[in-house]
């Protein structure tokens, strides 16, 4: 689906990502983690074609991605960066909106697809409210609805070869918003859509991921599955933060607590 090659960025003299590579197949979530200013916004701009690397490749469905027709690129990825924050009194539905613009629809066909998005975060009954009136949570999951339905357009079972970049989606959710976001992407990828997701909260990551790929300052860190985490120190390692590496209880899986 992506695949990413040996890609590197250079940002005047800072080498701010090097030698990066990975595949991102259908019907995976890929989660990226890393400390402040590692670089993962920067490879999520890359690989979203927002940025040009200095080097290296990225092939969407074996094409690389300056060969793909804009409308057709914006009909099989979306792209949610942090920070959006939209400077006209629009409502809600009218900022869904925004996201079927790559698709010709019927007004009934639009409808239908900003409700089912809004449902998915649960903000269908804030429709017409004026998005800038809302709190930080609930933008958040308007912007993630307004990415979800420029992939969802036609409501379509099948998402195979639908490609969602996401930049801290949660980073202002409580804590039952932010589960209902975990289960609903793990719900897209069952549906065969590829997710790359940067966020920042480790157990979290670990619990959805199929694939984690760590980076620091620009490099490599990790690249496999969340299981095979268990017992290495790589987050302490990289975070240098003092954390207890403890067992999901649950689920074979690495979780971390702060010392205190
Ligand atoms: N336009 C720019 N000019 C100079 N430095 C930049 C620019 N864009 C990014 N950087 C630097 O590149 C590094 C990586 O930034 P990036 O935003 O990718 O980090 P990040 O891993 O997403 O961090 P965070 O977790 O804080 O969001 C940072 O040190 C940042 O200051």
């Amino acid at each position: 689906m992506l695949k990413v090659t040996q890609l590197s960025y250079q940002h005047q003299r800072d080498t701010l990502l090097s030698d990066i590579t990975f595949d991102l197949l259908a019907g995976e979530l890929l989660v990226v983690l890393g400390p402040n200013g590692a670089g993962k916004s920067t490879l999520l701009k890359c690989c979203a074609g927002t940025l040009k690397p200095s080097q290296g490749s990225i092939h969407l469905n074996n094409t690389t991605l300056e060969q793909w027709p804009l409308n057709e690129l914006a009909q099989s990825r979306a792209v949610l960066t942090q920070q959006l924050s939209i400077p006209f009194a629009l409502r809600v539905h009218e900022v869904v909106s925004l996201g079927l613009s790559p698709w010709s629809l019927t007004i009934k066909e639009q409808d239908k697809a900003i409700t089912d998005v809004l449902n998915m975060v649960g903000m269908a009954h804030f429709s017409d409210r004026v998005f800038n009136s809302l709190s930080g949570g609930e933008q958040q999951r308007v912007q993630l609805a307004r990415v979800l339905v420029q992939l969802l357009a036609h409501g379509e079972q099948d998402l195979t070869g639908k490609l969602l970049f996401l930049d801290e989606p949660i980073s202002a959710l409580d804590l039952q918003q932010q589960q209902i976001v975990m289960r609903l992407l793990k719900t897209m990828t069952e549906r065969g859509m590829s997710i790359f997701c940067v966020l920042h909260d480790l157990n979290l990551a670990t619990l959805y991921a199929d694939t984690l790929l760590i980076i620091e300052r620009g490099e490599t860190v990790y690249y496999a599955t969340p299981s095979k985490m268990h017992h290495t120190s790589v987050v302490e390692n990289t975070y240098k933060a003092d954390l207890i590496q403890i067992d999901h209880s649950e689920k074979p899986l690495p979780q971390w607590q702060f010392r205190h």
